[in-house]
């Protein structure tokens, strides 16, 4: 039996919540040993996606493979391959850091070790206290323990690093990296759009239930979008101007000047940029059909 290149197949995915549409044919690969990152607003459809790919929720209708079984119909073993960071914070409960993690790791039968665990995500300090007396940073920490505790196959990250401090996020993406490079599948969410570009090979952006972009994360949005900026000031103010050729303007400038141009800046768009322009285009496109619709109404 070959295995699928593929960690996660998800063909036309749909999910109602009673008349409310939340994923109105959604589909996408994950392929295995990639970070795939999802993004989108509030409401988008990523946490209910994420929930269905885990088996936490039943879909509408659609086709959903990952690592080489249906969702809706798992098992244990399969389960045990699975790591899950969720949204939410889990009940902080009377046992230890290391109490908490030693009952998990017991759980699943290739676990990492606990002490090398609690290391990686910076809770030595904190092994021995109650998780009820930890900090909300804290305790995300030992959420993402938690995920990872199994040595998991793909490990789901929804919003793993909500409220954590710049320091704790950076320690959080060597962790992710060094996972990444022992051939860990990862699935993330974030609204931190610089974390989302830090760590993933590949991006969906997803708006009102329907996949709007997907591509590497340099390849993400529309060409245009990506195009430099070269920014500076002259005597009217600043001025800027957005060209494929930033080096050929600078040096037009410089000529110009005679001098280096005051606040010279060439700027490339960050996918924060890049991200907020598709969204904001989705959002037009759809005002635009529904102007439409209204006429013919
Ligand atoms: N259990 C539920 N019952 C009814 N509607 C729900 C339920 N869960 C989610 N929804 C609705 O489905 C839509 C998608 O929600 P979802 O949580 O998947 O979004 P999200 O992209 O994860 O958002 P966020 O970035 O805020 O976490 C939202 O409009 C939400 O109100």
């Amino acid at each position: 039996m070959t295995m699928s290149d593929e960690a996660v197949t998800v063909r036309d995915l749909r999910k109602r919540y009673g008349q409310m549409v939340a994923l109105d044919g959604v589909s996408f690969e994950i392929h295995r040993g990639e970070t795939f990152a999802l993004l989108g607003p509030n409401g988008a459809g990523k946490s209910t996606t994420i929930e269905i790919l885990e088996g936490y929720r039943d879909r509408s209708s659609g086709e959903v493979d990952v690592l080489g079984t249906d969702p809706g119909h798992s098992t244990l073993a399969w389960k045990a391959k699975l790591g899950i960071v969720l949204q939410s914070t889990a009940e902080a409960g009377t046992m230890t850091v290391t109490e908490q993690l030693r009952h998990f790791a017991g759980l699943f039968p290739r676990s990492r070790d606990v002490d090398e665990v609690i290391d990686a995500t910076g809770l030595r300090e904190k092994a021995k206290v109650r998780i009820s007396k930890l900090s909300g940073g804290q305790r995300r920490r030992v959420d993402v323990a938690l995920g990872i505790i199994g040595r998991p196959e793909l490990l789901f990250l929804d919003e793993p690093t909500t409220g954590f401090d710049p320091e704790a996020r950076r320690d959080f993406w060597s962790l992710i990296r060094q996972l990444k490079a022992e051939g860990t599948t990862i699935l993330l969410t974030t609204h931190y759009l610089d974390e989302a570009a830090q760590l993933s090979d590949r991006a969906g952006v997803i708006n009102h239930g329907r996949l709007i972009d997907i591509g590497r994360i340099d390849e993400i949005g529309e060409a245009d979008a990506r195009v430099p900026i070269v920014r500076w000031r002259d005597r009217d103010g600043i001025r800027q101007r957005r060209t494929t050729e930033p080096a050929a303007l600078v040096t037009a400038l410089a000529a110009e000047f005679g001098h280096e141009p005051p606040e010279l800046e060439v700027i490339r768009p960050s996918l924060e940029d890049i991200y907020l322009d598709l969204v904001a285009d989705d959002a037009a496109a759809e005002s635009a059909v529904s102007e439409t619709e209204e006429v013919v109404a």
